[in-house]
């Protein structure tokens, strides 16, 4: 699995690259297919994409924009723990991505998150085999995600029996470690058949986990375990993350 790791010495640094490279991942996409399909995680991400994407919009055509969350909590949408409302208020409030192309949980199954799982599933399989074509799993074009200090991602705990899911595209669970407890999420499945996947990881408190997690030495890391079989995994990490990384695992951002 081919693997990119950049270190930026400050979070706006971060975003000005992030930019650059959502924009790269868009262009090719657009030449391959008309549309460019993107999962958003919640957490410190939609912050640190927004800055970047809303300096410099031109090149973007947000028309062809098809916006889907990486993992979702179970509030209503205007929550303030819901990462659509982070994702809305942080950019998609600012550019003209059409309405229907932002795939949100459906906010009357809040209060059910096996069938909020089932529902954003079929959403999905809408967007991605709309005619019943024969997809096993969905390809995103991209996939943002955060990593936690204890090495989740999405909303994929050490240790918890999502982990191991091999066949739903999206599940759910009650018993996040994270508040809130109720959330769905991609699976490993759909990370893993994507075109790409960038981390974006940022602080201090991330050190010792990039540290175990880019070692893959150790197993059951949900962060570790993002290896797409066709695919690209790239880290965005500032200096506070990757303070405790060897030099040789640091790759130089001019190659973007
Ligand atoms: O909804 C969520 O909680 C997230 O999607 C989660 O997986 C997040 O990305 C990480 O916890 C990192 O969050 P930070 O970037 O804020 O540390």
């Amino acid at each position: 699995m081919p693997r990119t790791v950049y270190a930026f010495p400050t979070v706006n640094d971060v975003s000005a690259s992030l930019r650059d490279f959502v924009l790269r991942a868009q262009d090719e996409a657009l030449a391959k297919h008309d549309r460019f399909t993107i999962a958003l995680s919640g957490g410190s991400l939609p912050a640190t994409l927004a800055r970047g994407l809303l300096e410099h919009q031109t090149a973007f055509q947000w028309s062809k924009w098809h916006v889907f969350y990486a993992d979702e909590r179970c509030v209503p949408l205007n929550d303030a723990e819901s990462n659509h409302r982070l994702a809305h208020e942080a950019f998609l409030a600012h550019v003209p991505i059409p309405a229907e192309q932002v795939y949100t949980i459906n906010p009357d199954l809040v209060g059910q998150p096996e069938a909020a799982a089932e529902d954003y599933q079929h959403q999905l399989m809408q967007a991605f085999a709309p005619t019943g074509d024969d997809v096993r799993f969905p390809v995103f074009d991209l996939i943002l995600l955060g990593m936690g200090p204890d090495g989740h991602t999405c909303s994929l705990f050490p240790g918890h029996p999502l982990v191991n899911e091999r066949t739903l595209w999206v599940s759910s669970l009650t018993d996040s470690p994270k508040p809130p407890p109720s959330r769905i999420t991609l699976t490993f499945p759909v990370l893993n058949h994507a075109h790409a996947v960038a981390f974006v990881t940022t602080g201090a408190n991330k050190q010792d986990m990039l540290v175990r997690v880019l070692d893959q030495t150790e197993e059951g890391l949900p962060a570790g375990m993002v290896n797409p079989t066709a695919g690209h995994v790239y880290w965005f990490l500032d200096e506070p993350a990757a303070a405790k990384l060897q030099d040789s695992l640091i790759d130089r951002p001019a190659a973007l």
